[in-house]
């Protein structure tokens, strides 16, 4: 679903690489960590597969698309099978629950009949039935990040980005917005999560990549976050 071939990401010239001969490949409907200290290349990481950046050498392919041939009209194209979901949440502050999440159907110029079916049923999947008129001001934290997940799979992407999606909360919420990842993850959706949350890690024993300085320095299968445990 997402390969990286001898990927090398250099911002500036002279700078260090924030990503250096990365090589990988993440199966449909993998589960994987991506782990590593401040600066050490997972946004980078995920800014590639989104093309909102492009290698300075290698290759990234996603959905079987070498993402070096596809051309800029192209682009929104392969947005539409990425979902992503950030720490700081990214909602609408003018707009409902409802409203929020309608919106991203509404501008792939979905049907109205679709989008009054289709928005209900993901925001009961999210567990946020009979907020629908809510603002985001009127959320907790928790509840905002769940917004954001039914935003980001209502169009059932083949892959959901995340970049450190519990940054902002507290572990018992955490925890429940993992849950929600697990199952959209069961649903065949490919999920890809940078994170520094350790517990959230260990608890989930899944693939665990780890960057470091830009190096991948660690691929294991049920892993956890500190290597040499
Ligand atoms: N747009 C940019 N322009 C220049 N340098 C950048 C840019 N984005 C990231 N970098 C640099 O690339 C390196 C990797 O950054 P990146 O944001 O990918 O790390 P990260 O692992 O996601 O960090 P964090 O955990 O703090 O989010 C850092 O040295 C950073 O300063």
């Amino acid at each position: 679903m997402i390969r990286f071939e001898n990927v090398t990401k250099v911002y500036a010239r002279g700078a260090r690489p924030a990503l250096d001969q990365v090589s990988l490949e993440i199966e449909r409907g993998e589960f994987v960590f991506l782990v590593g200290t401040s600066g050490s290349g997972k946004s980078t990481f995920l800014h590639l597969v989104m093309r909102e950046e492009r290698p300075t050498a290698g290759k990234v392919f996603v959905a079987g698309r070498d993402l070096s041939l596809l051309s800029t009209w192209k682009v929104p194209h392969l947005r539409r099978q990425i979902g992503a979901v950030f720490q700081d949440f990214r909602l609408l502050p003018n707009k409902t629950v409802f409203e929020n999440v309608a919106f991203a159907l509404q501008v792939i110029g979905k049907p109205r009949h679709h989008i009054m079916t289709t928005v209900p049923d993901v925001l009961e999947m999210v567990g946020l039935a009979g907020m629908e008129k809510r603002r985001p001001h009127e959320l907790s934290g928790g509840e905002q990040q769940r917004v954001a997940i039914a935003r980001a799979f209502v169009n059932r992407p083949s892959i959901l980005l995340a970049d450190e999606p519990t940054g902002n909360l507290d572990p018992t919420t955490s925890l429940g917005i993992m849950r929600l990842l697990d199952r959209i993850n069961r649903t065949g959706t490919t999920v890809v999560m940078a994170t520094h949350d350790d517990e959230i890690v260990d608890q989930m024993r899944k693939r665990v990549i780890e960057l470091s300085t830009g190096e991948m320095v660690r691929d294991q299968s049920r892993g956890v976050y500190g290597s040499g445990r």
